[in-house]
């Protein structure tokens, strides 16, 4: 099999990209296109703030200069109301603005936060046997949710900040070129110390997110294996771990957090620096006559205005860098691409009879591991065939190469006679059914969890798959019946009660094709034959790949098929491979010391195992 062309990164690896933060707002914007109106909505009261802010400097100035030197008392109340007025619109803009780009912002998260989980489905498995749950879980919650605080308050602020900046800054290179080039002369370098100390910021922060996953990692699995870890008394050494993982996340937001403390007061003090430079210049042309004390107030005013975006842009790099260092762990995911996609022109797989043919097929989890050597095997429709074999031959990859979980690395894989990998993937994995020993019950009701497979089922149909997995009555017995919640929350089941259910949700589906991967684990012997008796009426008529474990069940197999090494060994019958006394039989004997094994040898040999 090929090597995940694009695994995700780890701290360790994380070379933070310069472009990412380009790619962060290219995509956020993709994702922000369908609400277009309401963007020009927020960037037009954006700008009209951007105007009102500019404007009441511009009273004062004319206070100063005009209003006072001529002693105009009927324009003072004119000034105020100029300003109380400009004020009130300040603030109207500004809900306005922040409301629509939080409406934008959010929507945009949703979006993203909805493609990422698409993607994410669409791995394949190899994917999902690489990275760990909490990681993913991770990316999809707390990654997104950085984002999140970007869009909605940050990046309204931001284009707020700049559209000031540059409308102050170009009015004043018009009123007064020299004095502004002069307060702009500190600007290259907070442009220079922004940029060394915003990428080691990011890297930073990327390791706080890489632990924070960790701690989530460990949190997964730990309280999903809860009764593992009561039944070992291992609470001291797993709250150790978890100390161990939280006290790493700590420190990497201790070294986030020094480069964000950095950051601010190095701005102000550039800043200041501009400012005493205006100050000293300004002050001496208004003692030439050069410029009037209104002016530079004003001019003060403005200086003001156009160090406040810088200031406030400096303060947002910790959340920029922050949402580019998660930004990037979700471009890693998006980034991959399944290894098992369809073909272009793959059509839909036609109702199947059901003839399976694995031919000449190799394979590999990690390519210099071979699992799966030169596997060659027919399958007849409506037959039942059992693997068996010592405990990691690859008896359960030979059924994930049927479900199209993993490909071939050689040989192909015919369903009817048709090649897997040329139809499409919901029209094969809908035409099977899986009963699987660790079984998956979803929150929700009885009945979604048997109709899984057929949401449209009625409730008829739903009670008839029941009663053929002789669950009905288990069923009937609760409350609730078949409206009884099942999953974390809801009514505690057997194993033996699962297992019936699972192959209800079978039943129901009514697949051509079974994989049915048997319980290792002995249950009592009234589950049992009720769990047989369901699975006579599940297999009835269908083609059947059975992963056996335990070789009483499978002894009505229309083929046995031995598997050592990734390699077939012996076929045949129960009897045939008995008489064979290969790996079969010596398996046989293990679980069944001296049945039948003496009892068949006195009989008439039959003929040698294909
Ligand atoms: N997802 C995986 N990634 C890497 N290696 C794997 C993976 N799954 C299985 N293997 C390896 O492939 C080999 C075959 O595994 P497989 O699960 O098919 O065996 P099995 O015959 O079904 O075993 P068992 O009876 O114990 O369930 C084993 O060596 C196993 O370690």
């Amino acid at each position: 099999m090929r090597s995940n062309p694009n695994p995700l990164r780890y701290a360790a690896e994380v070379n933070p990209s310069r472009r990412s933060i380009w790619n962060m707002y290219k995509r956020l914007l993709i994702h922000s296109r369908e609400k277009w109106k309401t963007m020009i909505g927020a960037m037009v009261a954006i700008i009209a703030i951007s105007l009102l802010e500019f404007a009441i400097p511009q009273l004062t100035a004319f206070t100063i200069d005009h209003a006072i030197p001529g002693k105009r008392y009927d324009q003072l109340p004119w000034i105020a109301v100029g300003i109380v007025a400009a004020a009130l619109l300040l603030s109207l803009f500004t809900y306005v603005s922040s409301y629509l780009l939080s409406y934008v912002g959010l929507h945009t998260i949703n979006r993203l936060r909805n493609e990422l989980y698409r993607h994410i489905q669409m791995q394949d498995m190899a994917f999902f046997d690489k990275t760990r749950t909490g990681d993913l879980m991770s990316r999809i919650t707390g990654d997104v949710s950085i984002l999140q605080q970007l869009v909605s308050s940050g990046m309204l602020q931001m284009v707020t900040e700049l559209v000031t900046f540059f409308a102050i800054a170009i009015y004043m290179l018009y009123i007064d070129p020299q004095l502004t080039l002069l307060m702009l002369a500190t600007f290259p370098l907070l442009f220079l110390f922004t940029r060394k100390v915003g990428r080691r910021m990011r890297s930073s922060f990327r390791a706080v997110q890489e632990s924070s996953a960790e701690v989530n990692n460990h949190l997964q699995e730990n309280l999903s294996g809860i009764r593992l870890m009561k039944a070992y008394a291992s609470e001291s050494y797993e709250a150790e771990r978890f100390t161990n993982r939280t006290s790493r996340n700590m420190q990497a937001s201790i070294t986030a957090n020094r480069f964000t403390a950095i950051f601010a007061p190095t701005i102000d003090l550039l800043n200041y620096v501009g400012m005493a430079a205006v100050l000293l210049f300004g002050a001496w042309q208004v003692m030439s006559g050069e410029l009037s004390i209104g002016a530079i107030v004003a001019f003060l005013a403005y200086l003001r205005l156009l160090q406040n975006p810088v200031r406030q842009l400096s303060r947002m790099m910790n959340m920029i860098q922050q949402s580019a260092a998660a930004y990037e762990r979700i471009e890693e995911i998006l980034d991959t691409k399944p290894s098992i996609t369809e073909k272009e022109n793959a059509r839909p797989l036609p109702i199947i009879q059901g003839s399976v043919e694995y031919r000449h097929v190799d394979f590999a989890y990690q390519s210099d591991v071979p699992v799966l050597r030169d596997f060659h095997l027919t399958i007849a429709p409506g037959t039942m065939t059992a693997l068996v074999g010592s405990s990691g031959a690859g008896k359960s990859t030979v059924a994930h190469l049927l479900s199209r979980f993993y490909d071939p690395s050689r040989g192909t894989l015919l369903v009817d006679g048709i090649d897997i990998k040329d139809v499409q993937i919901t029209s094969l994995r809908g035409q099977l059914g899986i009963v699987s020993q660790d079984i998956v019950l979803l929150n929700g009701t009885i009945r979604d969890n048997i109709a899984y497979g057929k949401p449209d089922a009625t409730d008829q149909e739903v009670e008839e798959a029941a009663r053929a997995a002789n669950a009905h009555e288990f069923i009937q017995a609760f409350p609730e019946g078949y409206q009884s919640p099942v999953g974390e929350r809801g009514v505690k089941l057997s194993g033996g009660q699962k297992q019936r259910l699972s192959i209800a949700r079978a039943i129901l589906k009514n697949p051509r094709l079974i994989i049915l991967d048997e319980a290792t684990a002995a249950l009592d012997t009234e589950s049992e034959q009720l769990i047989q008796h369901a699975l006579s009426q599940l297999l009835a008529g269908r083609t059947c790949l059975v992963i056996a474990h335990r070789l009483s069940t499978i002894q009505q197999a229309d083929q046995i098929v031995v598997l050592e090494k990734g390699s077939i060994i012996e076929t045949g019958t129960h009897e045939e491979l008995i008489r064979h006394q290969g790996r079969y039989q010596q398996l046989y004997e293990l679980q069944f010391p001296n049945r039948h094994t003496q009892e068949l040898q006195q009989k008439e040999p039959l003929p040698s195992p294909r």
